[in-house]
């Protein structure tokens, strides 16, 4: 197989329902997701053979997580790509089950940032991004917000993008969290409540920003023919792709991110396009992540995203291609300060026919999910994946 295209099948995706958990450890999350995931595959710990978490897993990472779950694996990783960690893991997943080091590789992602004493500490021991944010001074001890706020102003610069057109990528994901119980924030928003939020880094106000939650969630992906042989609906990958974007601060374009790079890969491998998806999961840590994603992978004209986000026939569900219809990390959950995982799991909800009845694309075929890691205005990492509909 010279492609990834068929190469796996995600057939369980459990999220953690809880958004706080003061008392848990994140042992305690891990098994509760990877035993959620496994449960929805018709699949148990001992047969499970690839095993891939991010770094901050505690103490020796997977090999401590692995010894405490009972499992025996072939195959583990342990890494940080920021938002793009849990999309990339799953074309990482499927190569190691299409070289045959694997058949049943689990995913998984715990975090408890609420468990921080400050905020700040909360930023520091969750994510990765602020803590390595610290080489430039326009960052330096203000978290990936003032690093997207940059962004966002330049894309504001070169195209006349308004705080107006990113507020609707969030009164959007909200419109979607008022159908999900399980969401942080469930009232719907309005344009003006976004601009008459707190400022935090112009011209980026509070209801831009992701929220911060405590839980998880977990993947199973499985090699088609063990697939096929579990009778479970799930989602076959069609298309992977994965690239950097290195540039030197003050020497880049910002209006771009490398989802446009990551995007045409999984596009080709996947022989479709923009007009083929039905449903887009988009990893969506500030407003403008969203908005720059939509471009860099063919849904708006370079430099329209604002024109695009602000017609909520295009993105809601019900709409044309709607994106993040569990409310997202936006409204809905982004645990541990990772979103990526969510947007597997979402996509895999609504290519089964299982997402929430009010949010669910009819005949769902063809999802695109995409995220990005770390520093938009400069290095970062994308990671994007084309799932089919699998029965
Ligand atoms: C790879 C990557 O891109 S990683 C990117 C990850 N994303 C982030 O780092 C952003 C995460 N978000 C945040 O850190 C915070 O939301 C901030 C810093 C943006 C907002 O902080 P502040 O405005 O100072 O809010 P603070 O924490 O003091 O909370 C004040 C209130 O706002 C609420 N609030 C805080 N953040 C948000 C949010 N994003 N959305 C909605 N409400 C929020 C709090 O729940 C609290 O409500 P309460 O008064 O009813 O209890």
């Amino acid at each position: 197989m010279n492609s990834l295209n068929g190469a796996a099948v995600i057939v369980g995706a459990y999220e953690h329902p809880a958004r706080k958990l003061p008392h848990h450890t994140l042992h305690q999350v891990h098994r509760e997701v990877v035993l959620g995931a496994l449960a929805d595959s018709g699949l148990t710990l001992a047969d499970v053979d690839g095993f891939f978490c991010d770094a901050t897993a505690p103490g020796l990472g997977p090999i401590d997580l692995m010894e405490y779950l009972g499992i025996q694996a072939r195959v583990t990783a342990s890494g940080e790509l920021g938002g793009a960690t849990y999309v990339a893991y799953v074309g990482q997943a499927a190569a190691a089950i299409a070289a045959g080091h694997c058949r049943v590789a689990v995913i998984t992602l715990a975090g408890l940032p609420s468990q921080a004493s400050t905020k700040s500490a909360a930023l520091e021991a969750a994510p990765g991004p602020a803590a390595s944010f610290e080489s430039n001074g326009f960052r330096g001890g203000y978290g990936p917000v003032a690093d997207y706020a940059l962004v966002a102003r330049r894309h504001m610069h070169e195209f006349g993008t308004t705080s107006e057109h990113l507020a609707w990528v969030r009164v959007a994901a909200s419109e979607h969290a008022k159908h999900n119980p399980n969401a942080k924030l469930q009232e719907p928003l309005t344009v003006g409540q976004v601009l008459e939020s707190p400022l935090i880094a112009d011209p980026l106000h509070r209801l831009d920003c992701c929220v911060m939650t405590d839980g998880g969630g977990a993947l199973v992906v499985v090699h088609p023919d063990l697939a096929r042989d579990l009778g479970r609906r799930g989602a076959l990958l069609r298309g992977y792709g994965e690239a950097h974007k290195d540039a030197a601060f003050g020497h880049v374009d910002l209006t771009y991110s490398a989802n446009r790079r990551a995007g045409e890969q999984a596009y080709a491998e996947a022989g479709a396009g923009p007009r083929d998806i039905d449903y887009l999961g988009l990893y969506d840590s500030f407003t403008i992540t969203v908005l720059l994603a939509l471009e860099d992978l063919g849904f708006a004209e370079r430099g329209r995203g604002g024109a695009y986000v602000e017609d909520l026939g295009l993105t809601a569900a019900g709409g044309r291609v709607p994106v993040n219809t569990d409310g997202g990390g936006l409204m809905n959950n982004h645990p541990g300060n990772r979103g990526g995982m969510t947007k597997v799991i979402e996509a895999v909800r609504q290519l089964r026919g299982e997402a929430t009845p009010a949010v669910q694309v009819p005949d769902c075929e063809l999802a695109l999910v995409a995220g990005t890691g770390f520093r938009l205005s400069q290095r970062h990492y994308s990671a994007a994946l084309v799932l089919e509909q699998f029965s």
